[in-house]
C-alpha cells in the first residue's frame, strides 16, 4: 500500500493572524501536523460516534472487497477532516490521492484523478464546497455508476465518449455542508459531522503530541493546555509548541501547571480558551449592538473580520460553548458572556429576558 497525495498550492493560505486560529499557520506548520497526525484508528482520538460508523462500514467493505460508499466529512477547522480521510485510506488498505475544490479548475483535472485510480481507491477532495460547477457536474456520473463523459476534439468534430472508472470512494471535507449543492450532498451515502472535543480527549492528544515530541510535561500541564484549546486539536498542538518555547526559554523544559498559565497568559488566552478575536466578538454584541440580536455583516463590519470567518472558525465555539446564540433575527450575546466579560447585566435580560429572543 502507498500513500500518494498531491502536493497543496499553499500561495492561497493567509498567515496564521492569531495563535488561535484553527487554520494550519504555514507550510512549516503543515509538516509538523503530518508527522502529528494519527495514521490508524487505534491512535484516533475522540469522535465516538463518527468512528465506530466508520469502522463498521470499513470493514463490511473490506469483507466483500468493494469500494466504502462516499463519505462526507465536516466541521469546522483543525477537527481532523484530513486526518480521518488518511486513516479511511489506511484502514482499507488502498491509495489515497488527494486535491481540493479551488485546485480542480477544468473537467480535465478531475478526468485525469478518477482515470489514475485503482480499484477501491479514495479520492479526497477538500474544500469540496469549493468545487467549480463544470467539474461537478462531471462528478456525478463518477460517484454514481464509476463513469465519466469526456469530450473530445473540438468544434463540429467534437464528441463525447463514455470512459468506464475502477470503483472508488471519494471522501469530501468541508467546513460549511450548508454550501454544498443538494445532488452533490444526496451522492454521499455516509455523511459524518465533527464535533468539538472535550478537554478529556484533548488531554489525551496533547500527552501523544507531547510524547512524539520529546517534551516533557505533567499531566495538569498537559490538561491546562487542552482545557484552553477551543476544542480543536490543532489549536492543542500549537499551544503545546508555544508552551514549550515559553519553558525552554522560562522554565526548565518542563511543562508544569505553573509554566502552561503564564505561557497562555502571554499568548492572551483566556482561562475560558478564548482569545483577541472571541472576546472582540463578544465585546462587539454586548456594547455595540446592545447584546443582539445582531446580523453577521454588523459584526464582522464592526470588527473587522470577514463573515465567513465568523461563521465557520470564531462563532461555532462560542455557540457550542454557551456564550452566543444564533436565531433567525440574529446573534444574540447570552448572559455567560456578559459574565466572562465581567460586564453588568442589564435589568431587561436579568429575569430571562433572552428567552424572549429565541424562536
Ligand atoms: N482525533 C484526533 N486525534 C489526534 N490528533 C488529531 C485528531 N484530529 C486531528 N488531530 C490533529 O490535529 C491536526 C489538524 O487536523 P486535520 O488537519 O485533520 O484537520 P482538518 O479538519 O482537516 O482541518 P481543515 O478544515 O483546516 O482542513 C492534525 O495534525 C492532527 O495531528
Ligand atoms: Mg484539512
Amino acid at each position: 500500500m502507498s500513500i500518494q497525495t498531491d502536493d497543496f498550492d499553499m500561495s492561497g493560505v493567509p498567515p496564521a493572524k492569531r495563535v488561535m486560529s484553527a487554520a494550519p499557520a504555514s507550510p512549516g506548520e503543515e509538516a509538523i501536523e503530518r508527522a502529528l497526525r494519527p495514521k490508524l484508528f487505534d491512535e484516533y482520538v475522540g469522535q465516538a460516534k463518527v468512528r465506530e460508523q466508520l469502522e463498521i462500514f470499513i470493514g463490511a467493505a473490506k469483507k466483500r472487497s468493494e469500494a466504502l460508499d462516499h463519505v462526507l466529512l465536516f466541521g469546522p477547522p483543525g477537527l481532523g477532516k484530513t486526518t480521518l480521510s488518511h486513516i479511511i485510506a489506511h484502514e482499507l488498505g488502498v491509495n489515497l490521492r488527494q486535491t481540493s475544490g479551488p485546485v480542480l479548475e477544468k473537467p480535465k483535472d478531475l478526468a485525469a484523478l478518477l482515470t489514475n485510480l485503482e480499484k477501491n481507491d479514495v479520492l479526497f477532495i477538500d474544500e469540496i464546497h469549493r468545487l467549480s460547477p463544470v467539474v461537478e457536474e462531471i462528478l456525478y456520473p463518477a460517484l454514481e455508476d464509476y463513469q465519466i463523459d469526456i469530450m473530445i476534439g473540438e468544434g463540429p468534430a467534437a464528441r463525447s465518449i463514455k470512459l468506464d472508472l475502477q470503483p472508488f470512494t471519494l471522501v469530501g471535507a468541508t467546513t460549511r455542508a450548508g454550501m454544498l449543492t443538494n445532488p452533490l450532498r444526496d451522492r454521499f451515502g455516509i455523511v459524518a459531522r465533527l464535533e468539538f472535543y472535550t478537554a478529556e480527549d484533548l488531554t489525551r492528544i496533547v500527552r501523544r503530541s507531547a510524547g512524539l515530541l520529546n517534551v516533557p510535561m505533567d499531566e495538569e500541564g498537559g490538561h491546562e493546555i487542552a482545557r484552553r484549546s477551543r476544542g480543536t486539536p490543532r489549536i492543542a498542538n500549537r499551544l503545546l509548541r508555544r508552551v514549550r518555547d515559553y519553558a525552554d526559554v522560562k522554565g526548565k523544559g518542563h511543562i508544569t501547571m505553573d509554566i502552561a498559565n503564564k505561557a497562555l497568559a502571554m499568548l492572551d488566552v483566556d482561562p475560558q480558551g478564548f482569545d483577541v478575536m472571541d472576546r472582540k466578538l463578544l465585546e462587539a454584541v454586548i456594547h455595540r449592538f446592545d447584546g443582539g440580536p445582531v446580523g453577521l455583516d454588523n459584526i464582522a463590519a464592526s470588527i473587522g473580520e470577514e463573515s465567513g470567518t465568523i461563521e465557520d472558525v470564531i462563532e461555532p465555539y462560542l455557540i457550542q460553548q454557551g456564550y452566543l446564540q444564533r436565531t433567525p433575527r440574529g446573534r444574540i450575546a447570552t448572559l455567560a458572556a456578559y459574565r466572562h466579560l465581567g460586564v453588568t447585566v442589564p435589568a431587561n435580560r436579568q429575569d430571562g429576558g433572552l428567552d424572549l429572543f429565541v424562536s
